[in-house]
């Protein structure tokens, strides 16, 4: 409820408050594939402390000296093969805005629940967002790091940004984070459901289903990053769900960066071998991804199916993310509800 203006005393500010944010926030994405789009995004990306933690001294030098310089080339070709052209935009933003149109009408029931969305690196950013869900009088806002397993890379790095902003407002909004989800049973079944759906599709029976997720490097992990424990439980727990037993699926860690040891098994090493193997059928997904984006859609669908087929391998298919897909949605929405227990 927002007190109307007209009763407030002359002189005082007007005051906006009694509703409920919801705030969907996923990676983050260039605004074009054009040298200088792909250079800002990855400026930003890979100047956070959370993706890289090497010292500043010794990693600045490196980043602006080389990586700036070649990477947004490069990169910018990858994500021209997989733009999504009638909107000129990447895939990643297409989904993220139609999964905050969907969650929104999913909550109508709750009128005084706003739904927004944002991105962690680039447009529209968390501190935007944040501010128009304070304008239309939300001073309690649910964040929503759009991660299923926690990664201090990816989910602590989007709480920390929405704690930058409240360190400069005067009225913060109260801010409850969204926790891991990768054991929810409302994921586990949307994965098995949209494995099912795939493979229903084919004339063939895969002899493997890989689940990849994207990896950080060995340190973050000794670290104590939780990650890995994660990630192995979502992939167990799919296993479980579908029936399959310990052979039928493998767990792999793709996207390397840098020259560190990342978590190992490396997907493209595994795709070079299974077909030696014996293994020249195989199904690929990718649970930890809540969007198709780059790293699903050019990297896995694309390079790491070329790799098995070079190696041997007869036949592949890629099954795609939840997006937002109704299942997809399904997932976003059981979580919403159960974090906002209290708030309405
Ligand atoms: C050290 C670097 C990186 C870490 C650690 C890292 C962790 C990490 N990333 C995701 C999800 C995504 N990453 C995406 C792209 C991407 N990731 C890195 C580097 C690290 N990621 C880079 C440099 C890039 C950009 C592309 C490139 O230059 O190779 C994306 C796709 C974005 C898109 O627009 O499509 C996603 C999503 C997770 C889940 C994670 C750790 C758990
Ligand atoms: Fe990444
Ligand atoms: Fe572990």
């Amino acid at each position: 409820m927002n007190i109307v203006p007209s009763k407030l005393p002359t002189g005082h500010p007007k005051v906006t408050f009694g509703k409920v944010g919801v705030l969907l926030v996923n990676l983050g994405t260039p605004d074009g594939t054009d040298y200088w789009s792909m250079r800002r995004y990855l400026a930003e990306f890979l100047s956070d402390k959370r993706v890289i933690e090497w010292s500043r001294l010794f990693w600045y030098p490196i980043l602006y000296g080389i990586v700036l310089n070649k990477r947004p080339q490069k990169v910018g070709k990858a994500y021209e093969e997989i733009w999504n052209k009638d909107l000129d935009e990447s895939y990643l933003r297409t989904y993220t805005r139609s999964q905050g149109e969907k969650m929104a009408e999913r909550l109508a029931d709750l009128p005084n629940v706003v739904v927004d969305w944002g991105m962690r690196y680039g447009k529209p950013s968390i501190a935007e967002r944040m501010d128009a869900l304070k304008a239309q009088g939300c001073d309690r806002i649910l964040l929503f790091p759009l991660y299923p397993q926690y990664a201090a890379a990816t989910t602590a790095t989007v709480n920390d940004k929405a704690f930058e902003y409240l360190m400069k407002q005067r009225w913060q909004p109260a801010l409850r984070t969204v926790p891991t989800y990768h054991d929810d049973p409302a994921y586990i079944v949307a994965l098995a459901n949209s494995v099912r759906q795939t493979l229903s599709t084919l004339e063939w029976e895969p002899q493997l289903l890989i689940t990849s997720f994207h990896g950080i490097p060995q340190s973050y992990f000794k670290a104590g990053d939780p990650y890995h424990c994660f990630c192995y439980k979502t992939a167990r727990l799919l296993r479980e769900e579908l029936g399959y037993t310990e052979k039928q699926l493998r767990l792999t860690f793709q996207s390397r960066f840098g020259p560190e040891e990342w978590l190992q098994p490396y997907t493209d090493k595994t795709m070079e071998t299974l077909a030696a193997e014996g293994i020249k059928r195989v199904a690929i997904m990718n649970p930890g991804f809540v969007s198709d984006c780059l790293e699903t859609l050019e990297e896995i669908a694309g390079e790491a199916g070329e790799i098995f087929m070079h190696h041997g391998g007869e036949n592949f298919v890629h099954i795609p993310c939840l997006n937002d897909s109704v299942d997809g949605i399904n997932v976003l929405e059981t979580v919403v509800r159960r974090e906002l227990q209290g708030w309405v």
